[in-house]
């Protein structure tokens, strides 16, 4: 990260108690692989973020469900003082043994879970596509279907929404994901989140008193990071995108850039020899 870059962070820090971490999963903390079940933190990061959330308040911020992020047997993360929102916010999970557990939509799960049963039926005949279940969002890989399939691939998620106009369609890198129509997404998911952490951590946690207790830093890549990006202009917090190359200005509601997950790791462990 450039100086320039990090005088600004320094700078917005000196206002707050202490920065929290709202980090996106894939392609932020792990790399991004072909497989999306192959997709794992690279050596070292969970010991950072263990680290990181003994000192700050932490969250993974992810599309991907919280069961396959949080704990367990398998669990990709599995750090126990972090917080999760999972399924792009539509669950929010305390670290391991709180109480905290709060879902959005919990109303609409049976309609993605009908979703997932049509999607698995009439996307079977397209080569290459693969649906995984994000328990609040049905997510629909295209990464290895041919251009000359994607508009099948289209048809097919429209005429569901067509069936279940309570759900509603939203895209990431090679992936449509469809998910409740309600107004929630990664951005209020975190604005929540934070509340919590605060509450959580004995932390000031009215609305006014936030803003100088707590400050976020957002770090995402991909489309539903935007959400959460929009949330802290203008000084609110820190939006940080994760691309190969610099952004164009409008390309992204991000206000900073690092070139990938290592990048990320490297300014994370920053915060851990300041
Ligand atoms: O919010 P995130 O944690 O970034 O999750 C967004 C989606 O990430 C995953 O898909 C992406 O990463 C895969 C593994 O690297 C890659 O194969 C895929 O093409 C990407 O779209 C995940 O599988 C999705 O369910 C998430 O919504």
């Amino acid at each position: 990260m450039e100086r320039a870059q990090l005088l600004r962070i320094q700078s917005r820090l000196k206002r707050c108690l202490t920065p929290a971490f709202c980090l996106d999963y894939d392609g932020t903390l792990a790399p991004i692989v072909t497989n999306p079940a192959a997709a794992r933190l690279p050596d070292g990061v969970a010991a950072l973020l263990q680290q990181l959330s003994d000192r700050h308040p932490t969250a993974i911020v992810s599309g991907r469900a919280v069961e396959k992020l949080q704990a367990g047997r398998g669990a990709w993360v599995d750090v126990p003082g972090v917080y999760y929102a999972g399924s792009h916010g539509f669950e929010i999970r305390g670290p391991n043994g709180s109480q905290l557990n709060y879902t959005v939509a919990a109303q609409l799960l049976p309609e993605v879970r009908r979703a997932l049963e049509v999607l698995h039926a009439k996307l079977a005949p397209i080569p290459g596509v693969q649906i995984e279940d994000n328990k609040f969002v049905a997510s629909v890989h295209t990464r290895n279907v041919s251009a000359a399939d994607l508009p099948a691939v289209d048809a097919v998620v429209n005429g569901l929404l067509e069936e279940q106009p309570l759900l509603t369609r939203t895209a990431g890198i090679h992936v449509i994901e469809v998910r409740p129509q309600i107004h929630w997404h990664k951005g209020k998911a975190m604005g929540w989140l934070i509340k919590c952490m605060c509450e959580m951590l004995g932390l000031p946690s009215g609305a006014d008193s936030r803003k100088a207790t707590a400050m976020p830093i957002f770090i995402g890549d991909d489309v539903s990071d935007e959400d959460a990006f929009a949330e802290l202009r203008g000084g609110r917090g820190i939006p940080i995108v994760v691309r190969a190359e610099a952004p164009l200005r409008r390309s992204t509601a991000a206000e900073l850039w690092l070139r990938d997950p290592q990048q990320v790791a490297e300014f994370l462990a920053m915060f851990l020899n300041s």
